[in-house]
């Protein structure tokens, strides 16, 4: 079931990784509904291992679907739904039921509870050995059957098409959906079924109408299937269920805007670069796992060129977009950031709305929540009146409500050109913000043919200028 989103015009999600949920509470009353953000995707929900040094991906080894982590407990998540959902921003939980832990000496999880994988003992569940698969390991991704039916890294590999696993999970969603969430990312769909999932996915309830869903609403589905191409399994398997992460998308945009691939290509962006269509796709420029892997993903680490993937992300009209807000790592296996080496430490946040405490926030950086607002502006619009230099300098208008333009050449790019906005005064909202009535970055005068002088130094912070008819003064 693919759900349209509640609001229209406010369907950005963001990414909230490792958050508490008290935090995540606070931060969609203070921050995310009053900037426009439409979801949050919190970490998992459920019991998971505790694993030596607390690496972030011990959240992906289950030992029960008892609601309580590292982030905090049922009643935490709970009141958090609520609080959020009074606002108008929606949960989305990410989901681990293609497996328990993997084998580790009496490993005990978030919510005390011992388990013996080695014996697939899991008894907070509970499941025993006839509920997973015979243990095989996954060899080769060029045989869909292995990497459905066999161990993703020794992680102990559950039989979906038993019918004890089916109703721990289904009982585990529902139990979600009767706490308010609006829908799911599923972990490493790829290595479960398709006829499987979809038999879960239908026996999922309708979402809560206390918590303001309308009647019938049923859950956002989002499943990861990490499909660069050249594997036995194809994203194509799942996208008629649910949304799929279009993993080709963070690979192909971070090419581009690292100046490996000319913008000017980007032209035709969408189902003609082999990315899913857009109403099926998920889209992000990095995800809590790519943006350890180095290669072309961009990351915060580069800020210019993230910023401007970002905004072309969130300025052009393909898919459904998601915002990673991270913690800052070296290592790649590194914990979330703890004061103590157990609790992890809420991000403290700065007089100019920055976070701190090793939290790196970047749904906060005024040129990301400023494009969820472009976004938002723009809704229902087509992309018009494409113009390019033949190279890395191209702007796009969205309808007559949106107008944006990006310079990744080492010159400046100053040309007038065609805005599509009526005459007036306008904020570019990524080197400022319309703030009482003025703008606190450049200023644009758009006359009445639409067209402006546009300026963007090639050494500027940011590299984008983007005008929408909701800044305008
Ligand atoms: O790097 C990691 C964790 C990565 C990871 C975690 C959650 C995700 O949603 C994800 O996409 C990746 N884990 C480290 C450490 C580790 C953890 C468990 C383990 O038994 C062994 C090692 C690691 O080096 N993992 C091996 C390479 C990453 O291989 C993993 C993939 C994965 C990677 C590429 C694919 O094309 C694919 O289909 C699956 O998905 C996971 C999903 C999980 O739910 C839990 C996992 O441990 C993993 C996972 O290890």
């Amino acid at each position: 079931q693919k759900d349209t989103h509640q609001w229209a015009n406010r369907n950005t999600i963001v990414h909230l990784f490792e958050w508490k949920w008290d935090d995540i509470a606070d931060e969609c009353e203070r921050f995310l509904a009053p900037k426009g953000y439409g979801g949050v995707q919190v970490s998992p929900v459920n019991e998971n291992i505790i694993a030596a040094g607390r690496p972030w991906w011990e959240r992906y080894q289950p030992i029960s679907y008892k609601l309580v982590t590292r982030s905090g407990n049922e009643q935490q998540f709970a009141n958090m739904v609520k609080r959020c959902n009074a606002v108008g921003v929606r949960i989305y939980v990410d989901v681990v039921f293609n497996h328990m832990s993997a084998d580790s000496s009496n490993p005990v999880g978030t919510a005390g509870t011992q388990a013996n994988p080695l014996a697939k003992s899991f008894p907070g569940v509970p499941y025993s050995s006839t509920d997973f698969h015979t243990s095989c390991a996954i060899q080769s991704y060029q045989d869909a059957n292995q990497v459905r039916n066999c161990e993703l890294v020794g992680l102990k590999d559950l039989d979906q098409s038993n019918s004890w696993v089916r109703d721990r999970i289904v009982d585990f969603l529902n139990h979600l959906v009767d706490l308010g969430v609006a829908g799911f990312r599923v972990d490493a769909a790829k290595h479960m079924w398709p006829s499987d999932l979809k038999v879960i996915y239908d026996r999922i309830n309708n979402l809560n109408t206390a918590h303001g869903f309308a009647a019938n609403s049923r859950p956002f589905i989002v499943q990861e299937v990490i499909d660069l191409g050249g594997e036995a399994v194809s994203k194509l398997e799942y996208n008629g269920m649910g949304a799929v992460t279009e993993f080709k998308f963070s690979q192909e945009i971070g090419g581009c805007f690292r100046g490996n691939n000319a913008l000017k290509w980007l032209v035709n962006w969408g189902p003609a670069w082999g990315l899913l269509p857009s109403s099926d796709a998920l889209v992000f420029v990095d995800n809590h796992d790519n943006q350890r892997d180095g290669g072309q993903i961009l990351t915060y680490k580069t800020p210019k060129n993230y910023k401007m993937a970002t905004a072309f992300t969130l300025a052009h009209p393909y898919g459904i977009t998601r915002i990673m807000s991270s913690f800052a790592f070296n290592d790649k296996d590194q914990a979330p950031p703890s004061s103590d080496g157990q609790n992890i430490l809420s991000p403290s946040i700065n007089a100019d709305g920055t976070c701190g405490n090793g939290w790196v926030c970047e749904h906060r950086w005024r040129q990301m929540y400023n494009m969820v607002g472009f976004k938002n502006a723009v809704s229902g619009t087509g992309l018009n009146d494409w113009w390019d230099n033949g190279n890395n300098q191209i702007a796009f208008c969205r309808g007559g409500s949106g107008f944006i333009a990006f310079n990744l050449e080492n010159y400046d790019l100053n040309q007038t050109l065609q805005t599509c906005l009526s005459a007036g005064t306008y904020c570019d909202v990524i080197s400022g913000s319309k703030d009482n009535g003025k703008c606190t970055g450049k200023t644009v005068q758009v006359g009445s043919d639409g067209k402006a002088n546009i300026y963007i130094g090639a050494g500027e912070d940011d590299g984008v200028l983007a005008i929408h008819k909701d800044a305008k003064l």
